[in-house]
């Protein structure tokens, strides 16, 4: 989608909130803040440079994943990935180039807070659950707005909020852990546990920063059937360096794409064969 059309959307939606009136396009009023997803796309990025002291770590990247999708990226040390999710998330602002959630939420004029609320999830390498906490209670922490230790003890779940966390416990497959202090569980269950409690906030779009980095080969696995699990209800990026990895999360759909960041810009983006063949991704990224 061009920017014109985001533009032309983010219009359409402060009208449609303005007036009251009926969207003829979408076909129902937006309310302020609510994605449309209504183009397809879930996430655009046009032309984002980011620079440090001159060194450009992102150069006029430009990228867009569909609603829905889970999009692998890959790319040496120093691409630019890292940089690429401070950006969607407010974490730093580019000096140029355009992101846009959904057809009318510009990112660039939202704050990192307002961006977890808006939904977007993000996960970091390490895994930063609560280790004194109960894998209950860290989940019970992320509905949360008093983030504090106390405040979750005194905590009192709706019957909802119950259902979602039963929900869930069963997806990230800690139901029988639910009573276990969290700095018991393996490090996979860990990374498990926190992609949970994102997963409680009710992400459209989750961004998973090498999520299977340390673990072992069976809970790669299960890692792997967890994300594919997620997609369709929720759109992913994942940047990872384990081949096998990427290969297990595109294995269901031999048309889905795998994006090749370097050097701050998309180098290559096909299927995980088109990329893997590709001479500049060899040369760059395997080293060949
Ligand atoms: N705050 C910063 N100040 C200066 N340079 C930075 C800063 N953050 C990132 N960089 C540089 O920008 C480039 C891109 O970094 P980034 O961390 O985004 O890459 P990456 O693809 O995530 O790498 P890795 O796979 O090693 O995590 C690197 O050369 C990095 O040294």
């Amino acid at each position: 989608m061009s920017p014109d059309l985001m533009e032309q959307g983010a219009e359409r939606l402060q009208h449609a909130t303005q007036s009251g009136g009926r969207s003829a396009a979408y076909g129902r009023v937006l309310r302020e803040g609510e994605l449309d997803l209504s183009h397809g796309t879930v996430l655009y990025l046009e032309d984002i440079s980011v620079s440090f002291d001159g060194f450009k770590a992102l150069n006029k990247l430009s990228l867009d994943i569909a609603a829905g999708e889970l999009r692998c990226i890959i790319g040496p040390n120093g691409a630019g990935k890292t940089t690429m999710m401070d950006v969607i998330t407010g974490k730093t602002r580019p000096d140029a180039g355009q992101a846009f959630f959904g057809s009318t939420i510009n990112l660039l004029r939202h704050r990192e807070s307002e961006i977890v609320r808006l939904g977007i999830g993000r996960k970091f390498q390490k895994p930063t659950v609560f280790e004194q906490l109960t894998v209950l209670q860290n989940l019970e922490l992320s509905l949360q707005a008093d983030p504090r230790v106390l405040a979750c003890l005194r905590f009192k779940p709706t019957a909802t909020q119950l259902d979602r966390m039963d929900a869930v416990l069963t997806q990230i497959r800690l139901l029988g852990e639910a009573g276990r202090q969290a700095g018991l569980l393996s490090h996979g269950q860990k990374q498990w546990l926190e992609i949970g409690m994102l997963l409680m906030l009710e992400p459209k779009l989750l961004l998973l920063d090498e999520p299977v980095a340390g673990m072992t080969d069976f809970e790669t696995e299960r890692t792997a059937e967890l994300l594919l699990s997620l997609q369709g209800q929720h759109s992913l990026m994942v940047v990872e360096h384990d081949m096998k990895f990427i290969a297990a999360l595109t294995a269901d759909d031999v048309r889905k794409k795998v994006t090749v960041l370097h050097e701050g810009s998309v180098l290559a983006e096909g299927t995980l064969n088109q990329v893997q063949a590709n001479p500049q991704v060899l040369e760059v990224y395997l080293g060949r």
